[in-house]
């Protein structure tokens, strides 16, 4: 079984935040069917239409029922699919009356206008992905199941939505067995959570992850090519272990359970944010992972809303947009929150393991670091801005900002994310009149007026340490846990806190619970070791852990 655990919030949230690409991209609209307009504002519309370049935007389609409290059904598909930076359509199966407390009534739409509505949609628009959530007649799956030949698409995400989180029944045991004959042969993946799996299994009981692996094998000989079995309602855990099946091989998808009443809508989310990731060119597998990253990450920042008075409540979809960073818009480059592990590197220790500056950094990244910093104090100067130009690329390519220790040149010539600077380098005001306003400035700071003065000098972060003992910096005093307090208090800035942390410390610096300490930089423990990634996935993982027990 392969084990797939989820990279630290912070990376998440960097990664869902829509990128320029995915808000820019669009596809130019065709005129509406029904709309009238003299025939010369026509043709003036069509020439329009006919010399835009036509851009993509990655469409879903839900086909799926209303819930009145825009928690679950179409409406958190919709909202998941915005987030992701994916256009949704909507074909709506039935209209729900529900809140917080559960579902009140059902109206299902007629199957023949189901039908009308799909049309309306598939012969029109470019649809990439189908989501379908509530179903609820066997009519209905027929319907979509014709649509689907008629008009094909490039992927096909089945929510087999049978119950509501309340308890109440969505589909009945007809709509089960269309299902299984002749809707999931056409899907590409297909997504219970272990209630559904054990009722489309005829009430096979599962509480194990072996039950799960079994579950999911079953429903793959149904037809479809992945099936996603999701272990959030098993007892007794504090992860939430999904298991995904390719017909060859388990992976086990491994998430940490945030506890909060507010998690209605979180398999309809689940899906759409898959069926997002499909529609933009993912693989089953990184969609998957992204998926349930972006439920994660809402579930932890609505874990403490109050809307409606039930026992479960709605997340907020769009929690980025409450962000900091986010609002001050694109001028925004740094987010203190990809300070949580900042890796940085070390030529000795590369050269001591025979590995190259890119391979350090992509084994970093690889396990989860947030932000990186090549500190290669014995590089010459031409072949380290080589290695920086290709880390450049890497760290692009992974959504994580890349910094150059001290060497302000050598951040100008590949275009660095930023530099950070110490006591004896160059001044940070000078720094940040080289490098702009767009970039990131760190620097190391050991007392409170020096903090004060890189405040003053604009920087956006300072690195406090060392915090214990290292041989890694000579000469370099420790401040232990009292001066890093002292420094952080008195800091305007965000703080890495650095020097001889590892994965058997990290827990107690985090632990200090300073609000504008945002995480560790660290060294030796993760580059002086054989596997970079895995020292990263371990200490990435002992933070997390500090950082949801804090909250
Ligand atoms: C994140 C971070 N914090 C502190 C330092 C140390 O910088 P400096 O004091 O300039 O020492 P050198 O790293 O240049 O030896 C750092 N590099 N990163
Ligand atoms: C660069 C630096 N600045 C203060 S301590 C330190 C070294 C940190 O290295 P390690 O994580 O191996 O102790
Ligand atoms: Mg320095």
């Amino acid at each position: 079984m392969t084990s797939v655990p989820l990279p630290p919030l912070s990376a998440a949230l960097a990664q869902y935040r829509p990128s320029a690409a995915a808000t820019l991209r669009f596809r130019t609209p065709s005129s509406a069917p029904g709309v009238s307009a003299s025939s010369s504002t026509r043709a003036r519309r069509f020439s329009v239409i006919a010399s835009a370049r036509e851009m993509p935007w990655p469409h879903v389609l839900t086909v799926a029922g209303s819930d009145s409290s825009a928690g679950a059904g179409i409406q958190a598909d919709i909202k998941a699919c915005a987030a992701l930076g994916a256009y949704c359509s909507s074909v709506i199966t039935a209209v729900t009356a529900q809140n917080t407390v559960g579902v009140q009534g059902i109206h299902a739409v007629p199957e023949k206008f189901v039908g009308e509505q799909l049309r309306s949609v598939l012969s029109d628009m470019s649809v990439d992905v189908v989501k379908t959530g509530m179903l609820p007649s066997a009519g209905v799956v027929k319907v979509l199941c014709e649509s689907l030949r008629k008009f094909p698409v490039k992927a096909l995400v089945v929510d087999p939505v049978m119950v509501s989180t309340s308890g109440d029944t969505l589909s009945g045991p007809s709509t089960l067995a269309t299902y299984r004959d002749e809707l999931f042969s056409m899907a590409d993946i297909v997504t219970p959570n272990v209630k559904e799996a054990s009722k489309l299994l005829g009430d096979v009981s599962l509480h194990t992850i072996s039950d799960m692996c079994n579950a999911a094998e079953s429903i793959y000989k149904l037809g479809p090519k992945y099936v996603l079995v999701k272990g959030g309602d098993m007892p007794d855990s504090s992860d939430a272990i999904d298991v995904l099946f390719d017909g060859k091989e388990f992976t086990e998808l491994r998430g940490l359970r945030i506890k909060t009443r507010n998690t209605h809508g979180t398999g309809c989310t689940l899906a759409s944010c898959i069926a997002a990731e499909l529609a933009k060119g993912a693989t089953m597998l990184h969609a998957v992972q992204a998926a349930k990253k972006f439920v994660e990450s809402a579930l932890y920042h609505s874990k403490d809303l109050v809307i409606g008075n039930g026992p479960q409540g709605p997340f907020d979809h769009h929690f980025e947009l409450k962000s900091p960073s986010y609002k001050m818009g694109s001028l925004q480059k740094f987010n203190p929150d990809d300070l949580f592990l900042y890796a940085v590197t070390d030529s000795g220790m590369n050269k001591k393991w025979g590995r190259s500056i890119k391979d350090a950094v992509k084994a970093a990244i690889e396990g989860g670091a947030t932000i990186v910093q090549l500190r290669e104090k014995d590089a010459e100067t031409r072949e380290f801005l080589e290695a920086a130009k290709a880390c450049v690329e890497i760290c692009k390519s992974s959504g994580v900002p890349l910094l150059i220790n001290d060497r302000v040149d050598v951040a100008l010539a590949c275009d660095a994310d930023g530099v950070h600077v110490g006591q004896s380098d160059m001044p940070a005001w000078e720094v940040r009149r080289l490098l702009g306003p767009g970039k990131i400035i760190g620097v190391s700071c050991k007392t409170p007026a020096q903090a004060e003065q890189a405040w003053k000098d604009g920087a956006d972060y300072i690195g406090c340490g060392g915090v214990f003992p290292t041989t890694t910096k000579a000469n370099n005093p420790t401040l232990g846990f009292e001066g890093l307090r002292t420094v952080c208090l008195a800091s305007k800035l965000p703080v890495v806190a650095i020097g001889g942390i590892n994965a058997g410390n990290a827990g107690s610096v985090m632990e200090l619970g300073l609000p504008n300490l945002k995480g560790v930089a660290v060294v030796s423990a993760l580059f002086d070791r054989e596997r970079v990634a895995a020292e990263t996935r371990n200490l990435r993982s002992i933070l997390m852990k500090n950082a949801y027990s804090r909250s």
